[in-house]
């Protein structure tokens, strides 16, 4: 592979001896594996949740990893040769597999969500690792799952759909927006951030191409302004992953170092792994004179607690990945377990201050009163009574779709009672997490976000059940 001299010239100062090997390792192929989605490769007794590779009864999934070498790393992933198509295969169509980088599977691993968190994906799309955190959540809590792109949050919220992700809502906002909408609500909060894409030169040889060597100093004033506002996100005690797929220190150690001084309240949480899985500490030397001052060293030192994936020393391609956690007592909402439901609106007596005072405060009452609006009804509920069919409701849904979906549920499923409250989006009816409560119903600014979305999609909720307008 012919890599960019400036590149070269740039990897062997930072590598000096081991230059040889990183740089022997594009001849090597490309790793690739995939990683079954936990959701849906369910055992036959429910009771036994989504540990899933360990049991005797293979689901279709399992039986198609059967014999392959697992990605010691990450729950439920396994490698792939090169040149095999998983991609066209029925079971990735419905959902049973991701496919996904090997190394690309660290940051998800690393945050480790917990049943019924809150969990925030900010630079998510296409969606690989929020549909590993959205596993690992287990139709509990709340992930919200962010880009600024639109056309790549269409694919995103395909993929959240195709992987049967309940309890989450697909946003396409900045993450400034996000801030102003949420404040400091999430236990947990990946930024995966745009990058100069150096570790991904063999799996992609377009990033070689794009490569200049002003991209990492563009890319890193773009990370700064992202963890900025990702910063404003994260709940006190609650945990952020910073991660990218490129080896310049200044978007890596870098940006966690210019981070870290400006937010002396966040710190490295140095973690361990076994040697045989070769990850690499962080490199608080490669930091700028700069950098490092502003940091102090015995802060600049803990950046030796970050990872690095090097594509010479571990079976995947180039990553990087920070978990930094905010100080002060995780005061979560949801139980620690998270296997019991979501509140009821009339429940959610602790909602964190921050929802509550983004949403305006009298929503989150009225909620608390179990005041409903138009869009904010369960199953059985009558709907739109006094209207005209088709006509709109308060968030642009429309009361028509809302009659046709509350029929059928009465009909096809007497008794049923939706995970959330129903949104009516076009000929779709969504149940949305009462954990998202800030989001849809309760917050009059995210609520103006939602509605004026056209028919491109600002936020998306993702329900834990849908039904089509056959409803
Ligand atoms: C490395 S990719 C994310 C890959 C994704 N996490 C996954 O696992 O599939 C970075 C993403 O950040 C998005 N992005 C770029 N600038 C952003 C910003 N300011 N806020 C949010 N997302 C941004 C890009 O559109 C891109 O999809």
């Amino acid at each position: 592979m012919a890599l960019p001299k400036e590149y070269v010239i740039m990897m062997r100062e930072l590598l000096g001896e081991e230059a040889e090997a990183f740089l022997a390792s594009y001849g090597e192929p490309k790793r690739t594996a995939i990683r079954l989605n936990g959701l849906k490769n369910q055992a036959d007794d429910p009771s036994e949740g989504s540990d899933l590779v360990e049991k005797d009864k293979p689901s279709a999934g399992r039986t198609f990893v059967q014999g392959r070498d697992p990605v010691p790393w990450a729950e439920g992933a396994y490698y792939t040769e090169e040149t095999e198509r998983p991609g066209k295969h029925p079971y990735y169509y419905a959902g049973l597999y991701y496919i996904q980088e090997p190394s690309a599977m660290l940051p998800a691993e690393l945050l480790d969500p917990q049943p019924g968190q809150r969990v925030l994906d900010l630079c998510a799309a296409p969606g690989g690792k929020s549909t590993q955190l959205a596993a690992k959540l287990r139709g509990t809590g709340l992930l919200v799952t962010n880009d600024l792109a639109t056309e790549r949050t269409k694919a995103l919220a395909e993929n959240i759909e195709r992987a049967g992700v309940g309890g989450a809502v697909v946003a396409n906002e900045s993450p400034a927006k996000l801030a102003a909408a949420f404040g400091a609500a999430f236990d947990r909060v990946l930024v995966d951030a745009p990058c100069s894409g150096e570790g991904m030169f063999r799996k992609d040889e377009d990033m070689v191409r794009q490569w200049d060597a002003k991209a990492p100093a563009r890319y890193a004033a773009m990370q700064d302004e992202i963890m900025r506002e990702a910063a404003k996100l994260v709940a006190p005690g609650g945990r952020l992953v910073y991660s990218t797929c490129t080896f310049s220190p200044v978007e890596n150690e870098g940006t966690i170092a210019r981070f870290l001084a400006a937010h002396p309240d966040f710190d490295v949480v140095t973690t361990e792994w076994p040697a045989e899985w070769g990850f690499a500490p962080g490199r608080p030397e490669w930091l700028t004179p700069e950098e490092a001052a502003a940091l102090g060293p015995d802060r600049a030192a803990r950046l030796a607690g970050t990872i690095r994936l090097w594509p010479h020393r571990v079976r995947g391609e180039g990553h990087f990945a920070a978990l930094l956690e905010r100080a002060g007592p995780l005061d979560r909402t949801a139980s620690d377990t998270g296997e019991e439901s979501a509140p009821a609106p009339a429940e959610v007596a602790e909602r964190p201050k921050a929802i509550e005072k983004a949403s305006g405060g009298a929503s989150f009452k009225d909620a608390k009163r179990g005041k409903r609006t138009a869009t904010d009804r369960r199953g059985g509920e009558a709907a739109g009574r006094g209207r005209s069919p088709g006509s709109r409701d308060g968030s642009g849904g429309d009361v028509d779709t809302m009659a046709r979906y509350e029929a059928f549920v009465q009909e096809s499923l007497p008794g049923w009672k939706p995970p959330g409250w129903i949104r009516i989006k076009g000929d779709h009816a969504y149940a949305v997490s009462e954990l998202a409560g800030g989001l849809e119903g309760t917050a009059p600014r995210a609520r103006r976000l939602a509605a004026r979305q056209g028919d491109q999609a600002s936020i998306r909720a993702f329900p834990s059940a849908r039904h089509g307008s056959q409803a």
